[in-house]
C-alpha cells in the first residue's frame, strides 16, 4: 500500500519535471529573439534587471555584457540592448515608430518627458516648444547671470577651505532652474544651505520607481506608522506641491500676461504668434514646471562636478583653459556670446559628458506593430529595445583609449576620429523626436559658469579620497558613489 502511494507521488512529480521541461522547450523553440546572445538567467527573467537598476550599476554591467556579447544583447525575456550608430538610427531616428517603453511610467506624472504615445507627444512638443528656443536661452542669460554672480562669491569666501562642490553645483543649477521655472529661487546661494527640495530630490526617483515597479506594497507601506518612511512615499507629492505653490505664487505676483524675463512666463502667456497655440491647463503647467526641475537640475550639477573634478586630476588643462580664457575680455561672469565658441571649453563640456554622461543609462523604446529590424536583427512586435549614452560613447572605433578623459579628441589631435561619427555616437542629450530640449540651456549654464570660475581660480582635489567618491553609480540619472565632491579653490 505504501509502495503504491510513493509510486504515484514519484511519477507525479516526474510528470510535473516533464512538463515544466517540455513548456521550456517549446518556449525556446518559439522564442523569437532565441538566436540572440546573453546571459542565460535574462532568457528567464527580468527580475536581475530590476536588482541591477538598484544597484545603481545597470550601465556599467550592461557595458561589460556588450563587450562579452558584442553589439546586441539579451537582457531581458522581451529586451535587447543595441550598441551600434545604425541601431541608434534605427531606435530613435526622427522618422522611426518606437515608443517610450512603459519605464517611463516610473517618473511621475504624465508629461512631455514621460509621455508615451506618439501623437500626444507630438501636441504636447508643439505647444511647449516655443519656451525652450534660441531666443528663450537668450531671454534667460541674465537669471544665469546673476545666480553665477552670486556662486562666485560663495567659491571667493570659501578659497583654500574644502567644498563639497556636488552640492554646491546642484544648488546652482537648482536655482537657476526654479528661477527660470518657478519664477523664484530656493535662495541655496545666498543662504549657503541645501533646501528641503534638494534632499527630496535625492529621494524623488527611487520613491517613484517603488510605486511604478510594486504599486500594491506601496499602497499598503503608506499604512505603516513610521514617519521616515511615510516622508520618503510621499515626496512626488511633495514635489508636486513646490510647482503648485509656485505657480500660484508667481500668478498672484506677476498676473497672467506679466512680463518678467522667465520661461514659465511664456508657458503661461497665450502665444503671441499668428496661430499660435493656446496655453496648457494649469495643472499640466504645474506638471510640465516639476518635471522641469528635475531635468534641469541633477543632470547639469553632475556634469559640472565631475568636470571640475577632471580639471583638478589635470593641471594641464587648467592651464590650457587659463590660457584660452585670457584672450577672451570680460571681468566676472562673461556674456554667452563670448565663450559659445571656445575650443578647449567646449572639448572640456564634451569630454565631460562622454566620460561621464549625466544620462548614462537605457533609454527604452517598444518596438512597433509588426516588430522591426534594428542594425539588420529582426525583433518581434511590444519587445523593449534600448541603447545606453555609457557603451557608445566608449565605443574605441570612434573613441580610441575609451575610459581615459582626454580631451584632445575633440580638438585637432591624432585622437580625433571622425568627428561626425563621434558626434553621432554621443547619446547622451538623447536622439531624434524624444531628444532633450533643455540642451542650449544646459550648455549656457556649463560655458558661462566654468568660463567665470576658471578665469580666476585654480582647482584642486581636496584629497584623494574623491576619487574614490567619484566612482559611477546610475539610478537613470549619473549619480557620484560617496554622494559628494571634495574639491578647493585658489585664486590663479
Ligand atoms: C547636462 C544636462 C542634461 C542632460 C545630459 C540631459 C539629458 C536628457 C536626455 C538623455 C533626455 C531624453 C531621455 C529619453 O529619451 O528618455 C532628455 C529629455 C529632456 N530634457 Fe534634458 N538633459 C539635460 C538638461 C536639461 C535641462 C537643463 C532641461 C530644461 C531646462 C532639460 C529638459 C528636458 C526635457 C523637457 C526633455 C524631454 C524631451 C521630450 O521627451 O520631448 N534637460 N534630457
Amino acid at each position: 500500500m505504501v509502495l503504491v502511494k510513493d509510486w504515484n507521488i514519484t511519477s507525479a512529480l516526474a510528470g510535473l519535471v516533464g512538463l515544466a521541461a517540455l513548456y521550456l522547450l517549446v518556449s525556446f523553440i518559439r522564442d523569437p529573439l532565441r538566436g540572440i546572445p546573453g546571459p542565460l538567467f535574462a532568457r528567464i527573467s527580468n527580475v536581475w534587471l530590476i536588482l541591477l537598476d538598484n544597484s545603481g550599476m545597470r550601465s556599467q554591467t550592461l557595458h561589460y555584457l556588450h563587450k562579452k556579447y558584442g553589439p546586441v544583447v539579451r537582457i531581458g525575456p522581451d529586451q535587447v540592448a543595441f550598441s551600434t550608430k545604425q541601431a541608434m538610427r534605427d531606435i530613435y531616428g526622427t522618422n522611426t515608430n518606437y515608443a517610450k517603453a512603459p519605464a517611463y511610467g516610473a517618473f511621475g506624472r504624465k508629461s512631455l518627458f514621460t509621455m508615451r504615445v506618439k501623437e500626444e507627444h507630438r501636441e504636447r512638443q508643439k505647444r511647449i516648444a516655443h519656451v525652450f528656443g534660441p531666443a528663450s536661452v537668450a531671454q534667460i542669460e541674465p537669471i544665469v547671470t546673476e545666480q553665477v554672480i552670486k556662486f562666485l562669491k560663495c567659491v571667493e569666501s570659501r578659497l583654500n577651505q574644502p567644498m563639497d562642490m556636488m552640492l554646491w553645483f546642484r544648488m546652482l543649477a537648482l536655482d537657476v532652474t526654479s528661477d527660470i521655472f518657478f519664477g523664484k529661487n530656493f535662495g541655496c546661494l545666498e543662504q549657503g544651505l541645501a533646501p528641503q527640495i534638494l534632499h527630496d530630490l535625492d529621494e524623488v526617483f527611487p520613491a517613484y520607481w517603488v510605486e511604478w515597479q510594486f504599486h500594491l506594497l506601496h499602497k499598503l507601506l503608506m499604512w505603516v506608522p513610521y514617519s521616515r518612511l511615510y516622508h520618503f512615499l510621499t515626496v512626488g507629492h511633495r514635489f508636486y506641491d513646490y510647482g503648485a505653490q509656485a505657480f500660484e505664487d508667481y500668478v498672484k505676483r506677476y498676473g497672467r500676461a506679466g512680463n518678467r524675463r522667465d520661461l514659465l512666463q511664456k508657458l503661461i502667456a497665450e502665444s503671441k504668434e499668428p496661430g499660435g497655440s493656446k496655453p496648457l491647463p494649469d495643472k499640466d503647467i504645474i506638471v510640465e514646471i516639476t518635471n522641469l526641475i528635475f531635468a534641469g537640475t541633477d543632470t547639469t550639477g553632475n556634469t559640472f562636478s565631475y568636470m571640475f573634478f577632471e580639471l583638478a586630476r589635470h593641471p594641464e588643462w587648467q592651464e590650457k583653459l587659463h590660457q584660452e580664457l585670457d584672450k577672451v575680455d570680460f571681468i566676472g561672469v562673461p556674456a554667452h556670446s563670448n565663450v559659445s565658441q571656445l575650443p578647449i571649453l567646449d572639448a572640456l563640456i564634451h569630454e565631460t559628458l562622454r566620460v561621464w554622461p549625466a544620462s548614462p543609462a537605457s533609454l527604452p523604446r517598444v518596438t512597433p506593430i509588426g516588430g522591426g529590424i534594428i542594425d539588420g536583427v529582426r525583433v518581434p512586435e511590444n519587445a523593449i529595445v534600448s541603447i545606453q549614452a555609457y557603451t557608445t560613447q566608449r565605443d574605441p572605433i570612434y573613441f580610441p583609449r575609451p575610459d581615459e578623459f582626454l580631451p584632445e579628441r575633440w580638438l585637432d589631435s591624432e585622437l580625433r576620429t571622425d568627428l561626425v561619427a563621434m558626434r553621432d555616437m554621443i547619446l547622451v542629450w538623447g536622439k531624434g523626436q524624444r531628444a532633450c530640449m533643455g540642451k542650449p540651456i544646459a550648455m549656457m549654464e556649463l560655458r558661462v559658469t566654468t568660463a567665470a570660475l576658471m578665469k580666476r581660480f585654480v582647482v584642486e582635489l581636496e584629497s584623494e579620497a574623491t576619487v574614490d567618491d567619484m566612482e559611477m553609480r546610475d539610478h537613470f540619472v549619473l549619480m557620484a558613489k560617496g554622494g559628494k565632491c571634495m574639491l578647493k579653490f585658489r585664486e590663479r
